[in-house]
């Protein structure tokens, strides 16, 4: 793990211990009320973003850094940023969950995966809730009596806008890791291995690769994803970008939330013909069995946090621009620790991977994932969000995502999975992905 505030030391000085963070939030004017208002305000370089409906935050600036890797990840993620809060001087005005210190984060989806971890503090947060609009500035030197108060969101955007988001130009498509053929001969061996009794369900995913003429922008593909699908978690975090509709867990206050999405169908765009595609979809055996896995799984994570847990019996259909989803929101009251209750990371930790994204049961799923899969996932799939000064926060699955190459501004992985029970078949779990690709592919459009 290594921890960076954002000045090296001199040389020839001992390294010093995490750095202190200066915090100050300030209460500003409303924005607009349209959902990709918050998302206009970020600079090119490096935008941080978690937005829903016009509420959320976006960020940029880097006051420290955490950058973690294997199986502990996510602990030692969590104790980098235990050690930045409790450290932290912070003049909070507004005392909304997200205002005050705040770091995003992302998490690779395998253990095993270079991508690791990473949680972001940045320099500046502008943060929206039901009508109310905050300026969090955050330093590593001086105090809070040195830090401007902003009054106005002109104060913050002044010194960053960097005109507005530009254009990818043309966009190429290429095949990513496997070739469709040999992803539905996995996709089929998969099948084999649950009709076997080896495993009961295993998602398998896929990846795309595009090419833009012009560098990405990733204020393009964001600003379209928050206005398209503003009913799902528009989010950026370390080049990472996308717009997920299902919410690994949301802490607030003692409470927790997570949205099981497990249990597909694409849209035809007809509203008669979408009707019975989800009356079709709530009675479809297999995508109800799909969606039980994926239910239990995360019933079975929350359980131990919980004094109290409310777990739907039946799902309901989700309804997004390109498909429907089986859905269950479930809902829980954490039981109060001795040390606190957990943070949003830590259950984000517990939670992850549940069988919306990996099957059942986990470690057979895991390793058919590994070895049948054919690519890393990088972050794809998994946790991605914010986490605020009291532990509570939000994290996604990082899904109807891609991925920039740090090496190339040119360059984007797009992802896209489904999950593979006894019923499946490989052409039509083809064709799922494709579906699922549908808004990165829109975004960049
Ligand atoms: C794996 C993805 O989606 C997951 C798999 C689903 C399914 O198999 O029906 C539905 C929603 C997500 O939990 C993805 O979008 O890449």
């Amino acid at each position: 793990m290594s921890t960076q505030p954002d000045a090296a030391p001199p040389r020839g000085t001992t390294q010093p211990g995490p750095a202190t963070l200066v915090v100050r939030t300030t209460a500003v004017d409303d924005l607009d009320a349209d959902p990709g208002a918050l998302v206009r305000l970020l600079p090119r370089d490096a935008p941080l973003a978690w937005v829903r409906r016009g509420d959320g935050l976006v960020a940029w600036g880097e006051a420290a850094r955490v950058e973690t890797s294997g199986p502990d990840r996510f602990a030692d993620a969590e104790r980098a940023w235990a050690a930045l809060r409790e450290r932290a001087i912070v003049r909070d005005e507004v005392w909304l969950p997200g205002s005050g210190p705040v770091a995003f984060g992302s998490f690779a989806f395998d253990d095993r995966s270079a991508a690791g971890g990473v949680l972001v503090v940045p320099r500046v947060v502008v943060g929206r809730r039901g009508g109310r609009a905050w300026v969090t500035t955050v330093s590593t030197v001086g105090s809070v009596a040195t830090l401007p108060a902003h009054r106005t969101l002109e104060d913050v955007t002044a010194h960053t806008a960097d005109g507005p988001a530009e254009p990818p130009g043309t966009i190429t498509y290429t095949q990513g890791s496997v070739a469709d053929d040999a992803w539905m001969a996995a996709v089929e061996e998969a099948v084999a291995r649950i009709r076997r009794g080896d495993l009961e369900k295993v998602v398998m995913a896929r990846d795309v690769v595009a090419r833009t003429t012009e560098p990405l922008d990733l204020r393009w593909v964001l600003g379209r994803l928050a206005d398209e699908y503003s009913g799902c978690w528009t989010f950026s975090v370390d080049g990472l970008v996308g717009a997920t509709p299902e919410l690994l867990v949301r802490s607030e206050k003692g409470l927790v939330t997570s949205r099981v999405l497990a249990g597909t169908i694409r849209r035809t765009g007809g509203q008669e013909a979408d009707l019975a595609r989800a009356a079709a979809l709530a009675h479809s055996s297999k995508d109800l069995e799909e969606h039980e896995y994926a239910v239990a799984s995360v019933a079975q994570a929350l359980e131990p946090f919980c004094q109290s847990l409310n777990v739907p019996e039946v799902p309901f259909v989700l309804h997004l621009p390109n498909v429907l989803h089986l859905a269950t929101d479930v809902t829980g009251v954490l039981c109060p620790g001795t040390d606190g209750a957990p943070s949003s990371l830590a259950l984000a930790a517990a939670l992850h991977p549940t069988a919306a994204v990996c099957g059942t049961p986990t470690a057979a799923a895991g390793a058919a994932i590994r070895e049948l899969e054919g690519m890393d996932r990088a972050r794809y799939a998994g946790p991605v969000g914010w986490v605020g000064g009291d532990g509570d926060g939000e994290w996604g699955i990082a899904l109807r995502s891609a991925a920039l190459d740090p090496e190339d501004p040119h360059r984007l992985r797009l992802f896209a999975g489904c999950g593979v029970v006894a019923a499946s078949d490989p052409e039509a779990e083809l064709a799922e992905t494709e579906a699922k690709l549908e808004p990165m592919r829109h975004a960049l459009g």
